[in-house]
């Protein structure tokens, strides 16, 4: 069976696939001191408690933050018995290259969502992924990543007004019922709630200019749903994108090499 390991720079998260779905799904949060040890002991008891006795052979991570990827190795060596795929790495074969700038590199989260949008939509998507960073990824027609735009996260945005200014507190993102706040907690909240609404349409509807064909829109994350509930921002929206681009790519390499 298959690991797919997604690190983010807040979480990282862990599945597995049996060839046809996830049977498990766990998360925890990125830390770049964490050992192979002790992500095993972790991962172990997890599949203990939900009583997964599986063999995994093989494991494909996407990692945004490069100093983790070494722990991540010793422990797809260690406890696994296999070289992990790394996507970004040049033994990690892409079904499409990439066409940017020559000499960028690439968040390989972008690759791996660009790939998963392919393989369930075909071309001419764009992909907005709520995470630490809110990522705008522009599929071509042949399933191509081909650029896109990278926004300040949600979170990120209300610690930054929390940290800056001293007296706006800590919030946590909700709808709010109106626009207008009438406290400072859901001024906050309206700021950010309603600024992510405008900041999407904006980007997807100026992305859509600058194409030659219609694009449609995917949202994932965990914060895509929250979103959609202000206004129709997405065409579709996947959980799971991230995780099905892993195995999309995993597969590719399968076959190719
Ligand atoms: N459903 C959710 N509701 C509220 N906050 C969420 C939800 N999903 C993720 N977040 C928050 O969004 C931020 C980004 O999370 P995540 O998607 O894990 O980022 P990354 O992939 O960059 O690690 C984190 O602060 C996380 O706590
Ligand atoms: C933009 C990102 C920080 C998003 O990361 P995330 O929010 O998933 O943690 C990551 O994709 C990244 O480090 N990209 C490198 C630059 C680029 O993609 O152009
Ligand atoms: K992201």
């Amino acid at each position: 069976m298959l690991l797919t390991i997604d690190c983010g720079n807040t979480n990282t998260v862990f599945s597995i696939w049996n060839g046809s779905e996830f049977i498990a799904t766990w998360r925890t949060s990125t830390e770049h001191q964490r050992t192979a040890d002790q992500y095993f002991v972790w991962l172990s008891t997890l599949m203990g408690h939900k009583k997964i006795d599986v063999n995994i052979n093989s494991v494909i991570i996407s990692s945004t933050v490069p100093r983790v990827v070494f722990n991540l190795r010793v422990l797809a060596d260690r406890y696994f018995n296999c070289r992990p795929l790394v996507v970004g790495r040049p033994d990690c074969l892409l079904p499409v290259m990439p066409r940017v700038d020559e000499g960028t590199t690439v968040g390989p989260d972008r690759l791996v969502n660009s790939a998963g949008a392919y393989d369930r939509f075909g071309g001419n998507l764009i992909v907005v992924d709520f995470g630490t960073a809110t990522t705008f990824d522009v599929v071509a027609d042949d399933g191509a990543y081909v650029g896109g735009v990278i926004a300040p996260g949600v979170n990120l945005s209300l610690e930054a007004l929390h940290r800056a200014a001293a007296a706006l507190p800590h919030v946590d993102i909700s709808r709010p019922q109106g626009v207008v706040g009438t406290n400072t907690v859901s001024c906050m909240q309206s700021g950010i709630f309603w600024g992510y609404v405008g900041l999407v349409k904006e980007i997807c509807a100026r992305i859509r200019a600058e194409r030659d064909a219609p694009m449609k829109i995917i949202g994932t994350g965990g914060l895509a749903r929250l979103f959609e509930q202000a206004d129709l921002l997405f065409d579709e929206i996947e959980d799971d994108l991230t995780m099905h681009g892993l195995t999309v790519i995993h597969e590719f390499n399968k076959d190719n090499t």
